[in-house]
């Protein structure tokens, strides 16, 4: 079955497509297109198995591709730079439309080149992983790492259509199927307590791949990343609640080095700590603490740090998070299973007390 959802941006709007074998459908690229030429930008992982697809429904279109390499470590503003060399080496003028086929790095790099190229052009996102599928191509995020923090540079710049076709997570290895559980679980501690609930019954399903499980759980999520972002596009409010786990898990991830623990890994240790915290300082009971560390478990992710970073390393890096006001952390913690909240309230001796437990 294929699906159609809105994200509404004021007088913007852009579909989300979703199902299988939509990736080889005309119709989803042709009427976003501005002008006749195009850059579909990928890696030397997905180009082999999806560029030929993406090639064939753009027809005559004056295409040109660039293979990007495999990896959250080439996530960098030298790597984005190769995308303006192939732009400006083909003479692409402000009609290019830029095309993301892959997951959540190339669609975060294509997407923050587009923002830039000439002060802007339009790009499309063609996302392959599930984490893609349920929230990196969706929202207009974009951007690169620096040595020092997690997407550290970037753009608000949104795509003007996301097709996700669900066929293409057949080849994604489970590990990255993992990685994109914690982003769907995110959801529903964040704001669908029915969702979660779903997904603790369907966990096993959707580990072992069940097309209609994973059509639901893309569609839920992006249900629910449309309508934050809908109503607060440039995280002036409520987008931040997006980042639950994440302040814990961008520290993870650039203290053990990009690519060491994938992104949705961290975020599902993170997940954990935040459910942990907000049940130490009152706000939820241990029930939601074990359900929490019980499905991020089950989707086959970790539900602590790493063992050898120490809590003081992690919190250090916790003092860049882009959600800093004034100096101080602020963390998205829980009031109950679908109900998510941004406070400062907390102090470096009770984040010392979690991260040492
Ligand atoms: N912009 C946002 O809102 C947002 C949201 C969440 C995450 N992110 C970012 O997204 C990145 C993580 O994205 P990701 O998890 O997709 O990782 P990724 O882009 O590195 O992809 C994971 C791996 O799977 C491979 N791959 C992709 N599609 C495949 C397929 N269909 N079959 C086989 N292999 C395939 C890739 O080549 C890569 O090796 C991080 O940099 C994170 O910060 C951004
Ligand atoms: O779209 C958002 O907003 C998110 O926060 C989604 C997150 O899953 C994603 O990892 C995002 O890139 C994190 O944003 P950042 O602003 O903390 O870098
Ligand atoms: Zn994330």
């Amino acid at each position: 079955m294929h699906q159609r959802l809105e994200v509404a941006l004021g007088d913007r709007t852009y579909p989300i497509f979703i199902g299988d074998g939509l990736i080889r459908d005309p119709d989803c690229y042709r009427p976003y297109l501005r002008g006749s030429r195009v850059l579909v930008i990928t890696n030397e992982t997905v180009g082999p198995l999806y560029m030929g697809a993406v090639l064939e429904a753009l027809g005559d279109l004056r295409t040109e591709t660039l293979i990007l390499p495999d990896g959250e470590v080439y996530k960098t503003l030298d790597v984005v730079n190769r995308v303006f060399d192939a732009l400006l080496t083909h003479r692409f003028g402000r009609d290019a439309t830029l095309i993301a086929l892959g997951g959540g790095v190339v669609g975060d790099m294509a997407g923050f080149a587009a923002a830039c190229y000439q002060r802007g052009v339009d790009f499309l996102q063609v996302p392959t992983t599930l984490l893609a599928q349920v929230d990196s191509s969706v929202g207009g995020k974009t951007g690169v790492n620096h040595r020092l923090g997690k997407n550290m540079i970037g753009a608000f710049h949104q795509p003007r259509a996301v097709v996700a076709d669900t066929a293409t997570l057949a080849t994604l290895p489970d590990r990255e199927l993992s990685a994109g559980l914690a982003e769907v679980i995110k959801y529903g501690l964040i704001r669908d307590r029915a969702f979660f609930g779903w997904l603790e019954g369907q966990m096993g399903a959707l580990r072992a791949r069940d097309p209609a499980a994973l059509a639901e759980a893309i569609a839920r999520s992006c249900q629910n990343k449309a309508e934050v972002v809908a109503a607060d596009e440039r995280e002036a409010g409520q987008r931040a609640l997006l980042n639950l786990g994440h302040t814990f898990g961008h520290a993870i991830e650039t203290g053990v080095g990009y690519g060491t623990w994938l992104h949705g890994e961290a975020v599902g240790a993170g997940l954990v700590l935040a459910a942990e915290l907000s049940h130490r300082i009152g706000w939820i009971d241990s029930v939601s603490v074990d359900r929490t560390a019980r499905l991020v478990d089950a989707a086959g992710l970790p539900t602590a740090p790493p063992s050898d970073l120490p809590a003081e390393r992690i919190l250090e890096l916790m003092a860049v998070d882009k959600k800093v006001l004034d100096g101080h952390l602020r963390l998205v913690l829980l009031k109950g299973i679908g109900d998510a909240v941004v406070t400062d309230e907390i102090d470096r001796a009770q984040l010392l007390a979690l991260l040492e437990r």
